[in-house]
This record gives structure tokens, C-alpha cells and sequence, in this order.
């Protein structure tokens, strides 16, 4: 399969950086993006074929990857609306906040293979959480192959398109919200006199475990929270601190704000 790419940012990155490490063939991958020192550089150093434009791209490739920020879409689509409607190709759509029938209306047709997408970072080291959801013009054939490239790289959901903003902040932006957790539980230590590194090594490690426990124990999170809870133990004092400066509420208010900026 040639799978190519609209724009080769972060999130383009860590995807072509995900399948190349699963076995993806550098030569089976085409890219273009708005920069020509970027994409040649990253070309360089990856050794996937830099096309000259994204037509290129969408003719060189079985499996299109759009991932240009929300705002560049609608210019983007237009300018490869004949090399689209010409040659056809699924296209994966990583782009946040745009709809699969917006995309049909940018491209003038509602005859395209469109699948949207909402990955996170994580594809790049294969534990990615990505959610799919195909328009009726791709076959099953077709979605399954969509699908397996994600496997490649981490887990995967079918989901309805209403509930994409809901994924987002669960899963899209959340990598962010984590990194966040693990940077101020690896600061606090600091405070107290340990070495950063160390003390992100630490963090990091805590959470990584606490996650796998969460996904391989038959107990909900709540239970567990309750079996690391001694009675009148170091962790209750820790919980009942942090909840009293709204430990949970400022996570719930973060993923309303993200759902919202997401619906625009
Ligand atoms: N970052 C993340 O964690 C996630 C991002 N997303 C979505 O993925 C999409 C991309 O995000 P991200 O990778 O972070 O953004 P970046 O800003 O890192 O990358 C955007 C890319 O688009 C390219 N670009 C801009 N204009 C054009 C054009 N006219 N033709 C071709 N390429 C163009 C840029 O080119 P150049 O490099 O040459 O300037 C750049 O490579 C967004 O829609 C975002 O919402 C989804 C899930 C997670
Ligand atoms: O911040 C953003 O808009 C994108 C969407 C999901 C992660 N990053």
C-alpha cells in the first residue's frame, strides 16, 4: 500500500514515525507539506519520497493522510479537488473539528472515500488511541486496511461522528493533560530536593503502571483508589488535599473547555 501525506507536522510525524518502526517501507510513503526546507529535510532524514505537490502526493498514494491544522483545510482541499476526484484515494483525515460531510462540501462531492480520524501523539511509540469513522463510500476492504495501519500503532475505536469532541479531550488532547500531571507530581518533588530527571522518571513510571493496572484489573479506578488508601495513611491526606483544590473538577472543566473549542 502507497500512503501518502498532506502536511508533515507533529501529528503527521509521530504517525509515519509509528508505522516505520512496525515495518511501513520509507519507499511506500509520500509526502508534501507547506515548506519545502521542512519536508525535504524530514524527506533527508527519513528517507520517504518529498513530492513537489500535494497532487503528487494523492497520485502516488493509495491512502491519503490529511493533516494541515483546521484552518488551511478548506484551501488545501480545493486546490486537489480534481487530483481527488480523479484518482481517487481514501482519505484519512486527521483534522480536528472538521466534519466528514464539511469535507464533502469543500471537495463538491459527496461521491469521495473519506475516513476521519482522531489519533494522539502516542501513535509515534505504537500506544496511540485513535478513533475512525468512514463515509459510505469506503468499503469495508478498504476501512479494515484504514484500521490495520492504526493497529500498527496503537488501539483503536469505532465511534459516531457526534462523539468526536467527546474523544478529543479523552484521547486527542489529553497526551497533553497527562504530560501535565507528570510534569507537576515530578515538580512537587523537586521540591522537596529531588533531581528533576529523576523525579520525571519516577512520575512517569507511577503513571505508566497505574494505567496498566486500570486496563488489566478487573476493579474500577475508584476501587483502586481505595486499595492504595490506607486508613489514616499518607495517600487519603494526599486525595482529600488535592480534591479540596478541585483536583477532579478542574479536570472535568478542562475536557468541557476542549469539547468546546472542538465544536468551535
Ligand atoms: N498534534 C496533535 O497531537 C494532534 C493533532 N491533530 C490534528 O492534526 C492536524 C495537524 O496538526 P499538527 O501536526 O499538530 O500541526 P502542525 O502545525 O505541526 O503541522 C501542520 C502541517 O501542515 C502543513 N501545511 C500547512 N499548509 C499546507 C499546505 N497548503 N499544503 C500542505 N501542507 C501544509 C505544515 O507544513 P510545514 O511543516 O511545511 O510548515 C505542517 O507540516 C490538525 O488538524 C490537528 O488538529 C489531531 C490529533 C492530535
Ligand atoms: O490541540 C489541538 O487542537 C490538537 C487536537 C488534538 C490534539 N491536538
Amino acid at each position: 500500500m502507497k500512503i501518502g501525506f498532506i502536511g508533515v507536522g507533529n501529528m503527521a510525524k509521530a504517525i509515519i514515525e509509528g508505522l516505520m518502526s512496525k515495518g511501513v517501507e520509507a519507499k511506500n510513503i509520500f509526502i508534501h507539506s507547506a515548506h519545502k526546507s521542512n519536508y525535504e529535510v524530514y524527506s533527508q532524514e527519513t528517507g520517504v519520497s518529498a513530492c513537489e505537490s500535494n497532487s503528487e502526493v494523492i497520485e502516488k498514494s493509495d491512502v491519503v493522510f490529511l493533516a494541515v491544522k483546521p484552518i488551511v483545510v478548506e484551501k488545501v482541499l480545493k486546490e486537489v479537488k480534481d487530483s481527488v476526484l480523479t484518482h481517487d484515494p481514501v482519505l484519512v483525515s486527521v483534522v480536528t473539528g472538521v466534519s466528514v460531510a464539511e469535507l464533502e462540501d469543500i471537495l463538491g462531492s459527496k461521491d469521495v472515500k473519506i475516513v476521519r480520524t482522531m489519533p494522539n501523539v502516542n501513535v509515534e511509540i505504537g500506544e496511540g488511541m485513535t478513533a475512525l469513522h468512514k463515509n459510505d463510500n469506503v468499503s469495508d476492504e478498504d476501512y479494515q486496511l484504514v484500521k490495520e495501519l492504526f493497529e500498527k500503532i496503537g488501539k483503536v475505536a469505532d465511534i459516531e461522528e457526534k462523539d468526536f469532541s467527546t474523544f478529543v479531550a479523552l484521547a486527542g488532547s489529553s497526551p497533553a493533560f497527562v504530560y501535565f500531571f507528570i510534569d507537576s507530581l515530578a515538580r512537587s518533588g523537586v521540591k522537596y530536593g529531588l533531581n528533576k530527571q529523576k523525579a520525571t522518571q519516577i512520575a512517569a513510571q507511577a503513571v505508566l503502571g497505574s494505567a496498566l493496572k486500570v486496563l488489566k484489573s478487573d476493579k474500577t479506578p475508584w476501587e483502586l483508589v481505595d486499595d492504595v488508601s490506607s486508613p489514616g495513611g499518607t495517600t487519603v491526606a494526599g486525595l482529600l488535599a488535592m480534591e479540596e483544590a478541585g483536583f477532579m473538577t478542574s479536570i472535568v472543566k478542562g475536557v468541557d473547555a476542549t469539547i468546546s473549542k472542538d465544536k468551535g
